[in-house]
């Protein structure tokens, strides 16, 4: 009996290591060669699957190859920065297959198919599930949810960054702008100059802007809930330098205990400032009133939004505030702190633009008063400018959708669950669309606005497109318009001899080596001279 039995195990554990190994198989082997081979059947090939990695090996070993050392001052930077797209699209064509292990990812750089994805059959794409520790990072908010509850969250905080609204933080924006130039001007050397590596000041600079944004009055608390998510993205991006193991985030290792002492401490913060906020609003005026007088913060609103409906399933809870908090300093923070940077950058590289966009500044507003709301509109030259670094630096270089269903995309046919890469920075960079001047700093080619500087209306997306584009497209502008100006109306700036031209990606577009830049402290008599003069 007892021998019957061992062999009955021994059948079931064999048979179960078959499936295992047939399922592994499937997944790992006949799916992707299905997949091949269906693609090939319509003309789209790329690289050869290898079993398990993919393309990752080949993949990593040009990424690394490219980023070992500096490139010369070009704005030519598709090689350096995507050179596995820009070396297959060599061999393959713009539409190609890549693997990403066993995960394939369809690459998309037309223009006509990428406004099929995102505008006239965006309901057939969604955003693809965003690896765990990238969520861990960006949070469950705007940024990666889906469905209803993406919509009415998008529709509650849209307010926040409606033009009118944003045009309210532009005091104090102007005020955290001088601040951080009168800390340039104590360093000065006796010649006049101080070498800034820009890139940190910037970082500091928008987080306070996107902190304003998000609490607005209770702006000092809401600095101490940042601080505390910063610390939290510290420990998570900590292991991505490490191999990625399945369920590690569970496990109670010294990290995820600090990691979850920090969620805990975000979450009573928050409480307290979110039972402050009401507190607020019962004494004296409802909410709404008190929420029309001032600016509209994310903070406000989201309350708003939970004790207008509390009854119904789209009610917003604590959790959704903790998680829209971390999408908004994900999203905000770096990417219009990486603009500044390139920015700042092209202007030390093109002085010809500098001199033509400080000209401009001190025409609107003079040497020394602080841009109004009226004077940013009629930043024509700055405006061109942020585009043309926006198009040769877009500090978001790509993004990823995926098939929701079966679908035909242009003359292709797209298996359900297929993703799809759409390489912006390429995308940005393409002849086809931009002209041989693709890769020059030429901001004149938007002098007669964004839809006539391109042969395509959908070559320049750095905001992304369509219902998912970028929510804080006005707020990054408007806050780089502003910086830009207030620093033109006082120094002169050159690259450090230190610079390394060097653009690279770490999920945003950004220095290698840093930026540091020399600011050169304009006088105050030649500047005088200018107002006169004009
Ligand atoms: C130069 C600065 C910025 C750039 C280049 C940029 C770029 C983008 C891009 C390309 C997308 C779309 C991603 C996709 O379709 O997959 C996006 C989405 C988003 N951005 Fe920005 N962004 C910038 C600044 C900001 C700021 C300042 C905020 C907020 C404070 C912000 C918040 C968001 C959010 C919440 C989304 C998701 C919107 C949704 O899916 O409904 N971004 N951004």
């Amino acid at each position: 009996m007892e021998e019957l039995l061992f062999w009955i195990k021994l059948l079931l554990l064999s048979f179960m290591t078959l499936v295992f190994v047939l399922k592994v198989a499937v997944l790992l082997w006949w799916r992707p060669k299905k997949i091949e081979l269906h693609f090939s059947k319509q003309g789209i090939r790329g690289p050869p699957y290898h079993f398990f990695i993919g393309n990752f090996k080949e993949l990593m070993g040009m990424m690394l190859k490219a980023s070992s050392q500096p490139m010369p001052l070009s704005h030519n930077i598709l090689p350096r920065v995507l050179s596995f797209y820009h070396h297959w699209k060599k061999i393959y064509g713009s539409t190609f297959l890549v693997w990403f292990g066993p995960t394939v990812r369809l690459t998309v750089s037309d223009p006509d198919l990428i406004r099929e994805i995102f505008s006239s059959k965006s309901e057939f794409y969604e955003k693809n599930e965003a690896h765990p520790l990238v969520k861990q990072l960006e949070g469950d908010g705007l940024l990666s949810l889906k469905g209803e509850k993406w919509a009415h969250h998008r529709k509650i905080i849209t307010p926040t960054f409606h033009m009118e609204n944003l045009k309210l933080l532009i005091p104090v924006m102007a005020k955290c702008v001088v601040d951080m130039l009168d800390k340039w001007s104590a360093m000065l050397s006796d010649t006049g100059e101080v070498e800034i590596e820009v890139s940190e000041w910037f970082q500091i600079l928008t987080e306070d802007v996107i902190t304003r944004t998000a609490f607005g009055s209770s702006y000092e608390d809401g600095k101490a809930v940042f601080r505390l998510q910063a610390q939290q993205m510290l420990l998570a991006a900590d292991v991505f330098q490490k191999i990625f193991i399945p369920g590690y985030r569970f496990f109670p290792t010294k990290r995820n205990i600090n990691s979850w002492k920090l969620d805990k401490e975000i979450k009573k913060s928050l409480v307290k400032l979110i039972d402050k906020q009401k507190e607020s609003f019962c004494g004296g005026g409802s909410g709404n009133e008190k929420l029309e007088k001032g600016p509209k913060d994310l903070l406000g609103l989201m309350i708003q939004a939970s004790n207008s409906c509390p009854s119904s399933n789209s009610n917003i809870t604590v959790d959704d505030i903790v998680e829209e908090c971390k999408s908004f300093f994900f999203a905000g923070k770096q990417t219009t702190s990486n603009l500044l940077t390139w920015t700042t950058i092209l202007l030390a590289m093109h002085p010809q633009w500098q001199v033509q966009a400080r000209e401009e500044v001190l025409r609107v507003c003079g040497s020394r008063d602080l841009p109004t709301k009226d004077d940013v509109v009629k930043l024509k030259t700055l405006n061109m400018i942020l585009n043309e670094s926006l198009r040769l630096y877009p500090p978001i270089i790509a993004t990823v959708r995926q098939a929701k269903t079966d679908v035909e995309l242009g003359v292709y046919k797209i298996p359900r669950g297929t993703e799809l890469l759409i390489p912006i920075l390429a995308v940005h960079h393409d002849q086809a669309l931009w002209g041989n001047d693709a890769n020059e700093f030429n901001p004149s080619r938007f002098s007669q606005g964004v839809a006539r500087a391109s042969k395509h209306p959908v070559a320049y997306i750095p905001f992304g497109l369509g219902v998912r584009t970028c929510i804080g497209q006005n707020l990054a502008i408007l806050q780089a318009k502003l910086t830009l100006a207030i620093i033109l109306q006082r120094f002169a700036f050159t690259l450090a001899p230190s610079y390394q031209h060097a653009p690279t990606v770490l999920m945003l577009l950004y220095p290698q080596y840093g930026a540091p830049i020399i600011f050169q402290h304009l006088s105050q008599t030649a500047m005088a001279n200018h107002d006169q003069g004009s």
